[in-house]
């Protein structure tokens, strides 16, 4: 059945749309199965994301028929379809009245992504009106509040130097406090590795006694405040509670040194507004480990990382993966700096829609995956900052020299960035920098030929 007549309005203009503030708009790639027609094709997919269904039904009164979901553009070539939702249809909270991500979700890339007559279909982007943006929660603290339990400026705080704890899985509670404690002594910030929580060879509350610990230790060693990101991520809401009080307890007067990690992607909207509602004052740190499923571009369904670095923003996410620009070893590219901006800027452009946040405070983008002090350079080149959480897990534990020095060659990798010298050259006089040279020498080659030569390291060809 062909619904384009009450699901399209090709005449709206988009600049209307946003004018009106009544409409939530996407922009998808999508592509019909053989035989089905554009239009007809969108409309259909307008109409189960919306008020429809595949055929008419008795009950549908004048009302409904106001807030349905419209097709307004489609360029079949390109193809791409944007639709506009009334703000209406999305689901509002009965205890407060606010929004839920799940209803965004459940609506905008929902049924839609299993239709019989849509080959594929993914998000790319999506614009929220002033009236349903100001319902979403948002972040409550974010790299601001590190940089103030640091010492440093609150606006331009800079790089924060952390890592992951590894090997991913497998160190009991004693040798993972040490490794915590080694890199300490020169960085600012650990995270648990995404799967790390109660295995039994590590029960959580032993290991973070332990990591509470070498938290204390290795302030006063150093004289420096540390922070730990504990991952809190599991299905039960009550666990991970329970998680969460333990861990702010057991730090004691170190709790604002804790931020809590959860696995937004595989435990969806309820699990990240589960800690943002409920530890308000901890900085929300998402892990987004399984979101390639959908947004590699590889895969035509779901939606991009951009789509849902922005979600993360609306829910009140304080940090999340963006991955690394294409300078580490996820997949991603130097484009992808306009996810970073769209978290951090108050008014942004995306791919299809430019987004005011309204005063919503920003989302850090935390820099990860195959990162070491030889590749920040290019990086921030990018991004054009430096203002982000940068952890290294290998980039750290990998130097030749330990935990301790992987973290010192880091934070020189930002300071001769910021300070506008070579990578080379500032090596030569920081011991640690130039052994992550010598620790990662196949990157040192492609990203700094030459780099034997300038240094002239005992052993250098
Ligand atoms: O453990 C790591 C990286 O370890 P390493 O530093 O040893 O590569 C993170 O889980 C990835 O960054 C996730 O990817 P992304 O940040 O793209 O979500
Ligand atoms: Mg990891």
């Amino acid at each position: 059945m062909d619904q384009s007549n009450r699901y399209a309005r090709l005449d709206l203009k988009e600049a209307d749309l946003i004018a009106g503030g009544r409409h939530v708009l996407c922009a998808y790639v999508m592509k019909p199965k053989a035989g089905y027609g554009y239009l007809e094709t969108a409309a259909h997919f307008a109409a189960e994301s919306s008020t429809g269904t595949n055929v008419e039904v008795s009950t549908t009164d004048d009302f409904t028929r106001g807030v349905d979901a419209l097709v307004y553009e489609i360029d079949e070539a390109r193809e791409l379809m944007k639709i506009a939702y009334p703000v209406e249809l999305f689901d509002r909270n009965i205890i407060d009245g606010r929004a839920m991500l799940c209803s965004f979700l459940t609506l905008t890339i929902g049924n839609n992504q299993g239709m019989g007559d849509v080959e594929y279909a993914k998000m790319h982007d999506f614009y929220v009106p002033p009236c349903y943006l100001r319902l979403f929660d948002g972040p409550s603290m974010n790299i601001a509040d590190m940089w103030r339990v640091l010492g440093r400026s609150v606006t331009d705080g800079g790089m924060v130097v952390g890592t992951i704890i590894k090997p991913k899985l497998g160190l009991r509670p004693k040798p993972f406090a040490d490794a915590c404690y080694e890199f300490w002594l020169g960085g600012d910030f650990i995270k648990n590795d995404e799967p790390q929580g109660n295995q039994t060879f590590a029960p959580l509350k032993e290991t973070i006694r332990l990591v509470a610990d070498a938290m204390k230790r290795a302030q006063d060693e150093t004289g420096e405040a540390k922070l730990f990101s504990a991952n809190i991520t599991a299905d039960d809401h009550y666990e991970m509670v329970a998680r969460g009080e333990y861990i702010l307890e057991t730090f004691g007067e170190n709790a604002d040194h804790v931020a809590f990690l959860v696995d937004g992607y595989v435990t969806g909207p309820a699990a990240i507004t589960t800690a943002r509602r409920q530890f308000p004052r901890q900085f929300l740190h998402y892990h987004r480990a399984g979101h390639g499923a959908v947004t590699s571009p590889q895969s035509m369904r779901g939606y991009t990382a951009f789509v849902l670095s922005k979600m993360a923003r609306l829910q009140g996410a304080s940090g999340i993966h963006t991955g690394t620009m294409g300078f580490g070893k996820m997949e991603g590219e130097a484009a992808d700096r306009i996810m970073a901006f769209m978290l951090t800027d108050d008014a942004a452009q995306g791919p299809f829609y430019p987004q005011d946040w309204l005063g919503m405070k920003a989302t850090t983008p935390i820099i990860s995956g195959g990162m070491n002090a030889l590749r920040l350079p290019g990086f921030f080149d990018n991004l054009g900052h430096s203002n982000v959480i940068q952890t290294s897990g290998g980039g750290a534990f990998g130097h030749l020299d330990g935990g301790t020095a992987g973290a010192k060659s880091l934070r020189q990798a930002h300071d001769a960035w910021k300070a506008g010298v070579d990578l080379v050259t500032y090596a030569r006089e920081h011991r640690e920098l130039a052994r992550a040279f010598e620790s990662f020498p196949a990157d040192a080659d492609r990203f700094h030929p030459g780099w034997r030569e300038k240094l002239q390291l005992a052993g250098a060809a």
